[in-house]
């Protein structure tokens, strides 16, 4: 199933977190369900932190690029952006907050709830919570930030 990431312009693609076309990245997919959005994920044994629990780096990073995809998806809606080919706002993550509640068990598939809980012209707050097993062992909140496209790219990379 396509996610909003699916519809980030190639050169907004490679985040280790969410990039379709980073092939070492955990290539996440965010879409609604209902009034909050889901990802899911299913950690490999190598994600290991202690045997049986999933590395809270690894959850803190799915709940970073949830987050950021919830906002693009909040952002859509919000400007009535029919997504098509490239044209997802892309925002990236000003502030990332993540609270470990239980050690989150391995080998089950993992899913991530966002609750969109602030939205502005460029900026939205994602209230999120982690669940392995049905149960809840993570909480995080995301602050994205709207990104221009020539983000990222050196001001004067258009004169070479
Ligand atoms: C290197 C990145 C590559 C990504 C390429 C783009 C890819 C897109 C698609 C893929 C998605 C992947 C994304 C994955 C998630 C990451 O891993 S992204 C990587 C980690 N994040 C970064 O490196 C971001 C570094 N920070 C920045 O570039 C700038 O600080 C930001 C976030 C763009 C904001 O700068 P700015 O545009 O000058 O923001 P500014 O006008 O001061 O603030 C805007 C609003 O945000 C609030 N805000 C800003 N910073 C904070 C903060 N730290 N805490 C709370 N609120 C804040 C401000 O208060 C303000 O709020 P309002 O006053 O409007 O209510």
């Amino acid at each position: 199933m396509k996610g909003i990431q699916d519809y980030y312009p190639d050169h907004f693609a490679q985040c280790y977190g969410c990039g379709r076309l980073n092939e070492h990245g955990h290539q996440i997919k965010t879409n609604w369900n209902g009034a909050e959005t889901i990802t899911k994920f299913v950690p490999k044994t190598y994600h290991t932190a202690i045997p049986g629990f999933v590395y809270g780096g690894l959850l803190a990073s799915l709940i970073d690029c949830h987050g950021t995809g919830s906002a693009a998806l909040a952002l859509a809606k919000a400007k009535n952006i029919v997504l098509d080919k490239s044209n997802a706002p892309r925002c990236v993550t000003a502030s990332l907050q993540v609270k470990y509640l239980k050690p989150t068990p391995i080998g089950s598939e993992i899913e991530i709830k966002g609750i969109i809980s602030e939205i502005t012209e460029r900026k939205v707050k994602v209230s999120c919570e982690l669940f392995a097993d049905d149960m809840l062992c993570v909480t995080g909140e995301v602050i994205a930030v709207l990104v221009p496209d020539n983000f990222g790219k050196p001001k004067n990379a258009n004169l070479q």
